[in-house]
């Protein structure tokens, strides 16, 4: 295995590489795909990105990529390939460049699909599954990376994917709960962020005192636990004053259930992950033999 490397030399598997010699190719350069492109490129890396709509195609263009709709070419010219589309995206998807991934790596940060059903539509790609998150836009991705037994382009991957931030390898069984707690991470995180504006404005602070009191508390707090290891229960107690306000909250949020929601939440999270690879398998079914492969749906 041996992707050529558009104008430069070829990446061997298991061979010393410079990020900076890459060109890699982002298939689906839309709200993730397009970070991520952001990312390899401040690592120095040549990215092709790929969207459908002539709009998108410009923006990525005006952001400083090469941006085509030609799937097939930029799998062609990269050394390494991310599919960045929606999962129910992917059967069209892969009829375009099916011929032409073998023995690249290809990384898919869709939710859900498994690698089963990547290697039986990808024949001969060496294929991996990654769930980065939104925060890769400050390159504090969590990102969640399953490698195929016998990975030859493992280290290759990690160091492109750690241009997003931190990379942890897990089991495939992982993944799913990975991309709940993970990738829908920074949207659950967000609505804590709102709520606990609407409460800084009920007791009447001002909108952007607010925002910088919820704020600067989360990542203080986050920052606080990187730095010393206390159970967050622990630091939840050392803040809590016996018959103080503190516990006036936590009376209160404990009587609606916040944990038991969060709990439920990403349970179902991650089984929806497992049931969109079942409704992706069979849709693929439906279109094989198609060569738009459902590329008709929106
Ligand atoms: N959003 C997030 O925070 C995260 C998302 N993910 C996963 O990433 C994937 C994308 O999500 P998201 O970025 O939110 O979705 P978007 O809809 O923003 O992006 C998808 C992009 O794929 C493009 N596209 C669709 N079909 C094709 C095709 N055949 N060829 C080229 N481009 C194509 C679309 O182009 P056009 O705009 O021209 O139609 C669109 O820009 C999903 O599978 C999701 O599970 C993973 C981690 C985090
Ligand atoms: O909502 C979704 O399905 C995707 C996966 C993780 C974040 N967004």
């Amino acid at each position: 295995m041996s992707p050529r490397v558009a104008g430069s030399h070829p990446v061997h598997a298991g061979c010393r590489f410079r990020l900076s010699d890459l060109t890699v190719a982002v298939l689906g350069a839309g709200k993730i795909g397009s970070i991520m492109a952001s990312s390899f490129s401040s690592c120095g890396m040549h990215v092709i990105a790929t969207a459908r709509s002539r709009e998108r195609i410009e923006r990525l263009r005006m952001q400083g990529f090469e941006a085509t709709s030609d799937n097939a070419y930029a799998v062609r010219k990269a050394s390494a390939v991310f599919i960045a589309v929606k999962p129910y995206q992917y059967p069209a998807l892969a009829r375009q460049i099916e011929g032409h991934v073998a023995g690249k790596p290809v990384v898919s940060v869709m939710a859900g699909i498994p690698l089963r059903l990547l290697r039986k539509t990808l024949p001969g790609a060496e294929v991996y599954r990654a769930m980065p998150n939104l925060n890769a836009a400050v390159k504090r991705s969590a990102t969640g990376l399953v490698a195929p037994p016998g990975a030859q382009y493992k280290e290759l991957v990690k160091s492109i994917l750690s241009c997003m931030g931190r990379v942890y390898e897990l089991p495939e069984q992982l993944i799913d709960a990975w991309t709940a707690v993970a990738g829908s991470g920074p949207a659950i995180i967000a609505e804590f962020i709102d709520s606990m504006i609407l409460a800084a404005l009920a007791v009447g602070i001002p909108r952007d005192l607010a925002y910088d009191a919820v704020l600067e508390s989360i990542i203080g707090t986050a920052e606080y636990l990187r730095a010393r290891p206390v159970h967050p229960a622990q630091l939840r107690d050392e803040v809590t004053t016996p018959g103080g306000t503190t516990i006036t909250a936590l009376k209160i949020i404990e009587g609606k259930g916040m944990k038991s929601a969060l709990i439920d939440a990403v349970e179902k999270a991650t089984a929806r992950a497992a049931r969109l690879a079942r409704e992706i398998e069979a849709m693929l079914e439906e279109t094989a033999g198609d060569p738009q492969g459902g590329g008709g749906q929106p």
